[in-house]
């Protein structure tokens, strides 16, 4: 579990917890300012569960730091927190996690009315429709967002706000492990940060790894130049837990592309911000 700096202020403090189709990403809040992120694995539904009772223990003198060592082992924040439980804002691409989160005493689960995006469809997933409102408001419209998770997803909206639409395709991950899991000889990769795999493979590995990274580079490559003919001055912004690998090889491969690119992996914590701030 990675975080950054905690600081032991309390007012006005909030959790936000996206739920992607890997992992859970979470952040925590003063105010409007983000005071630090971490990622997760999904929770239990017994810790879920056991969140409220700890927050029933706090308020009755118990310390959270207590709490943990008497409790789970799966304490999914890293830090005490208290008082506790802090309101929680829910982002969920997960019907079945949003499912079991429900159960949490403060929580409030978004939707896409709350994203004042036009033209969205009924369907598009809230981490999309999140992660552009937030990189719009805060580096402008029109944007395209990549999101190189589990899925890898473009997202665009124009100068006025409304969403041009965008495209779906298996992330890196997926791509390794389906050809891992559907075939009869392949091997099961991981992502791996490797340097650039030779384009003409000689070996099973790297002709997987191969195929992988130099379509997947062609096709970002190529929805950004179809981006840029359609909105010249469009921006470009990427995240993703994948984000960083791509992006260093995009530098090698095309460096005029990498250095347009606003690489940012809280698009959705600043798109929750903003939703926060105008409610
Ligand atoms: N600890 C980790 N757990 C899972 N995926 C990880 C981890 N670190 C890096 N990744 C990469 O992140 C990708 C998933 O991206 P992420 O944004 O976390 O997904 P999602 O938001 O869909 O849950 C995977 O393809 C994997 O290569
Ligand atoms: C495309 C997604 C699976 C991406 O999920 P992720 O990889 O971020 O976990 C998710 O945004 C989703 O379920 N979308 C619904 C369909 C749509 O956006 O059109
Ligand atoms: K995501």
């Amino acid at each position: 579990m990675k975080s950054q700096h905690y600081s032991e202020q309390t007012e006005g403090t909030w959790l936000a917890l996206e739920i992607g189709n890997s992992r859970l990403h979470w952040a925590l809040f003063h105010g409007k300012s983000l005071n630090c992120t971490w990622d997760t694995e999904y929770l239990p539904e017994s810790v879920i569960q056991q969140l409220g009772d700890w927050g029933a223990e706090e308020q009755r003198g118990r310390g959270a730091e207590e709490q943990r060592s008497r409790g789970s082992s799966i304490y999914p924040f890293p830090f005490p927190l208290s008082p506790f439980p802090f309101p929680l804002l829910l982002a969920s691409v997960v019907p079945q996690q949003t499912a079991i989160w429900q159960s949490y005493p403060n929580v409030r689960v978004i939707t896409l009315e709350d994203i004042p995006l036009n033209n969205i469809y009924p369907t598009l997933g809230i981490d999309r429709a999140l992660a552009l409102w937030g990189a719009g408001m805060s580096w402008g419209f029109p944007m395209l967002v990549i999101d190189a998770g589990t899925a890898l997803t473009f997202t665009a909206a124009d100068g006025d706000k409304n969403l041009v639409g965008g495209a779906i395709l298996p992330g890196m991950g997926l791509q390794l492990a389906s050809l891992g899991q559907k075939t009869g000889q392949l091997p099961q990769l991981e992502v791996e940060e490797i340097q650039l795999p030779p384009r003409f493979a000689l070996n099973t590995p790297q002709a997987m790894q191969s195929g992988v990274i130099y379509t997947l580079l062609a096709g970002i490559k190529d929805f950004i130049d179809e981006w840029w003919r359609l909105f010249p001055d469009g921006k470009v912004a990427m995240k993703g837990g994948d984000r960083n690998l791509l992006l260093s090889y995009l530098q090698e491969l095309y460096p005029a592309i990498a250095s347009r690119l606003i690489v940012e992996p809280n698009l959705i914590f600043w798109g929750m911000q903003k939703i926060s701030m105008s409610r």
